[in-house]
């Protein structure tokens, strides 16, 4: 039977990568989806920009939302301090088996809980549930008209503080103009855009840093 492009990705891995190497996953997705065909990871030009952000942010708690095959998860993982959390929301199920493999052979179980579902449901009941008080980071990566109520949703289950950052992908393609319009004009959010490409193209495309001011 015919595979699909996950399982194929998930191949790439455990053929090209070292198991317990996260950074050795991220390059094998990257060289295979660079040389082999698409898929709609962050990629390597914006994982530079992500991976900036997480270093500077240095945080305890983490949300991502849309897990795919686990490439942002495990690249933001790999930069976590010992004791620190990512929880990763996927709503696709044949997504989350693939990207439940890419983690493990990562060696990131432990600082990573992937939860499936959708995130409209999801996030209301992260406190309760998962035992979380408020994120440090949050990595936006889903459903691109899911940003803005989604974001809202955050704010109203008291999930951002004083500084939390969120970081949004494809902000220019596919786009996401209600929720860039709602953080750049909104006086409860600092937001700043990171000019980049959508991943192994030359197409533009961006990610925008918003910090909650509370
Ligand atoms: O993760 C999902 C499934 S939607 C995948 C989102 N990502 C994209 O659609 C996406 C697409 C493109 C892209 C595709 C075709 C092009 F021609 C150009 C660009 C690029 C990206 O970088 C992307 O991230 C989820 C949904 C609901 C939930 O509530 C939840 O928690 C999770
Ligand atoms: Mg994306």
């Amino acid at each position: 039977t015919q595979s699909t492009r996950p399982q194929r990705i998930l191949g790439a891995v455990q053929q090209n990568a070292t198991r317990g190497d996260p950074r050795s996953v991220v390059r094998a997705i990257d060289q295979y989806c660079r040389n082999q065909e698409w898929a709609m990871n962050v990629g390597d030009e914006k994982g530079c920009i992500l991976d900036s952000v997480v270093s500077e942010v240095n945080p305890a708690t983490v949300l991502e939302l849309g897990t795919y095959c686990g490439y942002s998860t495990v690249r933001i993982a790999s930069l976590l301090p010992p004791h620190a959390k990512l929880i990763t929301l996927e709503f696709n199920p044949e997504f989350a088996v693939i990207a439940r493999q890419v983690i493990a052979w990562a060696g990131l179980e432990d600082k990573i809980q992937l939860v499936e579902g959708a995130s409209g449901d999801l996030i209301p009941k992260m406190k309760e549930q998962f035992g979380v008080e408020t994120f440090d980071l949050v990595f936006l990566d889903h459903w691109k008209d899911r940003y803005l109520p989604d974001t809202k949703l955050m704010e109203e289950c008291g999930l951002l503080r004083k500084g939390s950052v969120l970081l949004a992908d494809n902000v220019i393609c596919p786009g996401t103009p209600d929720y860039l319009e709602f953080v750049r004009s909104s006086p409860r959010y600092e937001s700043q855009y990171f000019k980049s490409h959508l991943e192994y193209t030359k197409v533009e495309d961006g990610l925008e840093k918003s910090v909650f001011l509370g």
